[in-house]
């Protein structure tokens, strides 16, 4: 059974990267002492000495304290402005901590923060937004600064300075604080957790054969379990210091697998299979973080509206939220709601679509440009597609297919709700193009998964999955990445892109897909995604390797951004897709430019020509270069395969066995 970690909900956690320093410090410098926050609350004036609701992070424990400086007197530098008073946000409540923090910290860093929750608080509809700091009896604030914040905040096009700033001022607090609590109360957690195992006498022994005749029997001892788990990670993780001389690493990882299958409730196929994406400690950061649900993000949809006035909607309906991160100008993170969010006249008006956040990413990484032609191969139920409507502004052309005619019905519901014009839902299996249409601008292949990114969503992923799902996954992934690619004009003016994504994030479905399609079709290259956060995509793993340029592509992982498990790559097509190949997924012609190899599985990792180039070297080859030794090695290769289904390995007998089967042909 799976257990659920104590700790702060990662819902309070800000999402995507933290706010690099060097931001910060480039933020406009205020001299007074005010209060720092950005988080928007619904104001209370009207009832500000009510007792204060708890937000998420206060019931999650988040210690309510007011810093000093939140009740002392901005200091009016120039000319001033008054505005009124409010009650302070609960939200900010969450931040009071840092905020008694930062007043240890330089200059700099305590007004910059302000800078952001000033930024904030300059929405011309002031009344709705929590724009003072509580104690204080009014706001004070400089009037030059408040007018550009003004402008800036909330803006149109919400490319504002100042949001950036509140967004710095709030990833950086509130996961700066997180951090730390976290990082507490792990300390306290691991603290109880030893002295227990000490008490009971059941140290972090490897288990034995006789937990094993328990096991099916008896409850699991969760605390146990954790405290060996953590215990193996310790010594895997400094493995020549602290392991014991008579076992081996293989002893210990297969101890550890079993602990975590009991522990999280994986089998132990994908128990092994997500085990081995990371370090022994990263990994269990993985697993925990599968534990616990991401924060609820809504994308703003700016066919209808604007962020800020959907944020103002919302508060008004007491929603606590807040911009879901520097890297996106739509998203809203919510932190609590007293109202169904998928039931509010803002909703069913299509102001907003609840999708997580990492969703974004592809649409982001594709940028479809307003005119342009583009196909979304597996569209349903449309979260993709309606972005990227928005982004071209209901101009051009997006043929959003979905192969299911279920799922689309809740496709063109959501074109319908949320005012796109620009689309045309088709319904076939995107394996038929390009063979149904060609030519676009920009392909999203947004490709069905396993799901191991969304397990916190759907945990049953623990256990259904099974090797058969990772061979018949990544063979669709593979072909629908063909034709995506097969079916972008490579002379578009503006486009030319394929993005690949996946909710997923194994090497079979992810970087092994990504080379599959190198080696199938030279006259594409990776290019970079254009995401500011994100890890790279694995260039080796295990035995594989993988072209150089796979770096380009970006993971994500639960535990590193508090989003999502996701995989992003993008391409560009250099060259036309031979005709021979279009429709004709697995065949190839000359294909040496990005790797190749021999069968499917070896068709996902680079052979020596691809290994050895140079990221920038991924030219598009020549399709006419076609030469005798390069037929003849595909002819060899073409023998060994028959070779091997003849249950001869071509390894063994190669040269005798090949001449041989030659001659015989
Ligand atoms: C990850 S979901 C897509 C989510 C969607 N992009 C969104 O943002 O709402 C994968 C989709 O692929 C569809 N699908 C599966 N096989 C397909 C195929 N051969 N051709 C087209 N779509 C397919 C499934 O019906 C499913 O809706």
């Amino acid at each position: 059974m799976a257990h659920t970690k104590k700790g702060p909900s990662r819902r309070m956690q800000k999402q995507g990267p933290p706010q690099s320093l060097d931001e910060i410090l480039g933020a406009k410098k205020r001299k007074s002492a005010a209060p720092t926050n950005g988080a928007i609350k619904k104001q209370k004036t009207a009832d500000k000495d009510a007792p204060k609701k708890k937000t998420a992070a206060q019931s999650n424990g988040a210690k309510k304290v007011r810093g000093e400086h939140e009740q002392a007197p901005v200091v009016k530098p120039k000319a001033t402005k008054v505005l009124k008073k409010t009650a302070k946000p609960a939200a900010l409540d969450v931040l009071a901590d840092s905020d008694e923090e930062d007043l240890e910290l330089d200059d700099d860093e305590i007004n910059l923060e302000e800078d952001g929750l000033n930024g904030l608080d300059m929405d011309s509809d002031a009344d709705d937004f929590d724009l003072a700091p509580s104690g204080s009896d009014d706001e004070i604030l400089d009037d030059s600064d408040a007018e550009v914040r003004r402008e800036k905040m909330w803006s149109e096009d919400e490319d504002s300075d100042a949001e950036e700033r509140l967004t710095a001022a709030n990833i950086e607090g509130l996961s700066r604080k997180l951090n730390e609590q976290r990082a507490r109360e792990a300390a306290e957690a691991e603290a109880e957790l030893a002295e227990d195992a000490l008490q009971t006498n059941i140290a972090a022994e490897l288990p034995d054969d006789e937990d094993e005749t328990n096991g099916g029997l008896l409850a699991p001892d969760l605390q146990l379990l954790r405290s060996r788990i953590t215990e193996t990670v310790r010594v895997l993780s400094s493995f020549k210091d602290l392991a014991d001389p008579a076992k081996s690493r293989a002893d210990y990882t297969q101890s550890l697998l079993k602990d975590v299958c009991a522990y999280y409730g994986y089998s132990p196929f994908l128990a092994e299979k997500l085990y081995s994406l990371f370090p022994p400690q990263e990994a269990l950061a993985f697993f925990d973080a599968n534990e616990t649900p991401r924060p609820m993000v809504i994308r703003t949809n700016t066919l209808r509206t604007h962020r800020r006035d959907l944020a103002h909607a919302l508060i008004n309906r007491g929603v606590t939220l807040e911009p879901v991160g520097k890297w996106s100008k739509v998203g809203l993170q919510i932190f609590e709601s007293q109202v169904p969010l998928g039931a509010t006249p803002e909703y069913l008006a299509g102001h907003y679509i609840l999708q997580a956040a990492s969703s974004f990413l592809p649409v982001m990484a594709l940028a479809p440009q307003e005119h342009e032609r583009v196909l979304d191969m597996a569209a349903a139920p449309g979260g993709k597609s309606t972005h990227m409507a928005a982004l071209m502004r209901n101009t051009g052309c997006i043929f959003s297919n979905d192969a299911s005619k279920e799922r689309s019905k809740g496709l063109i519901g959501n074109i319908h709700r949320l005012g796109v014009k620009n689309t045309i839902v088709c319904n076939y299996s995107a394996l038929e193009f390009p063979k149904v249409m060609g030519g676009f601008d920009r392909v999203l292949l947004d490709a069905p998964c396993s799901g191991t990114g969304v397990i916190a969503k759907d945990a049953s992923v623990k256990t259904n999955k099974t090797e058969a799902d990772f061979l018949r996954l990544p063979h669709l992934q593979k072909q629908l990445l063909l034709a995506a690619i097969d079916s972008v004009d490579h002379t578009s003016k503006t486009g030319g892109y394929i993005v690949y994504s996946t909710c997923s994030v194994t090497v079979e479905e992810n970087e092994q897909v990504v080379q599959y399609a190198l080696n199938k079709r030279p006259n594409v290259k990776l290019v970079s995604t254009g995401l500011i956060f994100g890890k790279e995509g694995f260039t080796k793993y295990q035995s594989k390797r993988f072209h150089p340029s796979l770096k380009l592509t970006r993971r994500y992982y639960p535990h590193m951004f508090n989003v999502d498990g996701f995989y992003v790559a993008k391409f560009k097509k250099t060259d036309v897709t031979p005709a021979a190949l279009v429709g004709n997924p697995g065949a190839r012609v000359g294909d040496q430019a990005n790797g190749a190899a021999e069968d499917e599985d070896e068709d996902a990792t680079i052979t020596s020509e691809g290994g050895d180039q140079d990221e920038d070297d991924v030219e598009a080859p020549a399709f006419e270069t076609f030469d005798d030794d390069e037929d003849e090695k595909l002819i060899e290769r073409s023998l060994r395969r028959n070779l091997r289904r003849k249950g001869i390995d071509p390894k063994a007998t190669k040269s005798a066995a090949v001449k041989s089967y030659s001659k015989s042909k």
